[in-house]
């Protein structure tokens, strides 16, 4: 397991980390969110030993990164921020080179070559130079370096930025693959990439932990847990006879679509039970009609845009 205890990291007056404990186990796959500037990267850098923590500890698996710093980080691989290459490289010189660093020769590291080309569908531009490789494909060889060990701990920095919706999503399968047995710790700004791939999420802002806690129980605290959005399509005067309905807390009205509305419920009430008793009781043809679970937006902005966060955010 990794385990972070008050972390901290200040670059001259400014505090980038402020005390971050928390530990992870094989099967996880963590997400840091939070807006920019919010220490996600820094905090990366400490796990896998890339820069000096002003203190506290990390453990990965019973080794601590600054005292036994070879043994920990043999067991990580890290896609650093922007994924970082020798960009005169050709891809197979580049994954050469990183095998070799990581202690494999003959067969071996060309086995290691071969799977991770293909698990990350490198073929194509295997012998061009890393320098004229697109965005996504650059993503894709830092990815494949980070893996060509088999590392215990994978640590990847914004993993999908940059890459298509088809890309995004076979690198989010890959993720989901790999964590089976490892520990995976991603940073992102995309919402719904915390929903598809990670188990845990930690929002983080100013270098603080705001929430820690599983995707669902994160929507869970939305205004939108269990809201229900009604499409009809009649003449009807429905708004107030909606409003009036027991357990509503509020309707919103779609801008655009006439007779759409999103019922937000009371604290811990439904809601569909009442809506789909009225819409029966009047003969009103439901055109949509569906529940949500939540959103995460809606939770990322109330914890970081509110109090001592409101900077960071804006
Ligand atoms: N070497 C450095 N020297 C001075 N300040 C730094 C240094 N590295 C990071 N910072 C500052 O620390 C804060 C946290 O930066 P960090 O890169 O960890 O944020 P982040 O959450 O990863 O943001 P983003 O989502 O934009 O990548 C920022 O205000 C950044 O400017």
């Amino acid at each position: 397991m990794i385990r972070i205890d008050n972390l901290k990291k200040s670059f001259g007056d400014f505090c980038a980390v402020d005390g971050i404990t928390f530990s992870v186990e094989p099967g996880e796959v963590l997400g840091f969110l939070g807006p920019n500037g919010a220490g996600k990267s820094t905090t990366m850098k400490m796990l896998t030993g890339f820069i000096k923590p002003s203190g506290g500890t990390v453990s990965v698996f019973g080794h601590d990164i600054e005292q036994a710093p070879l043994q920990a980080k043999k067991i990580i691989g890290y896609l650093p921020e922007g994924a970082p290459a020798y960009g005169d490289m050709t891809v197979h010189q580049y994954l050469g080179f990183i095998a070799r660093v990581r202690g494999f020769s003959g067969d071996e590291q060309q086995s290691r070559i071969n799977r991770v080309v293909e698990q990350l569908a490198l073929q194509a531009v295997l012998h061009r130079p890393i320098d004229n490789l697109s965005k996504g494909f650059k993503r894709r060889v830092g990815i494949a370096q980070a893996i060509i060990h088999d590392p215990q701990v994978l640590i990847l920095d914004e993993p999908t930025d940059g890459l298509d919706p088809n890309q995004k999503h076979q690198v989010r399968e890959l993720i989901r693959s790999l964590s089976k047995d490892k520990i995976v710790i991603i940073s992102t700004h995309i919402l719904e990439e915390v929903s598809a791939v990670c188990s845990r999420a930690m929002i983080i802002a100013n270098g603080r932990v705001l929430a820690d806690a599983t995707p669902s129980e994160l929507e869970a605290r939305s205004r939108y847990h269990h809201a229900v959005t009604v499409e009809l399509d009649t003449d009807d005067n429905v708004q107030s006879a909606i409003e009036a309905l027991p357990g509503v807390k509020a309707v919103e009205i779609s801008g655009s679509i006439p007779g759409r509305f999103t019922l937000i419920p009371n604290d811990d009430s439904s809601v569909f039970n009442a809506l789909t008793g009225l819409v029966a009781a009047n003969g009103w043809e439901v055109k949509e009609l569906y529940v949500e679970s939540g959103r995460l937006d809606d939770v990322f902005r109330d914890l970081t845009t509110t109090g001592d966060n409101r900077e960071v955010a804006e």
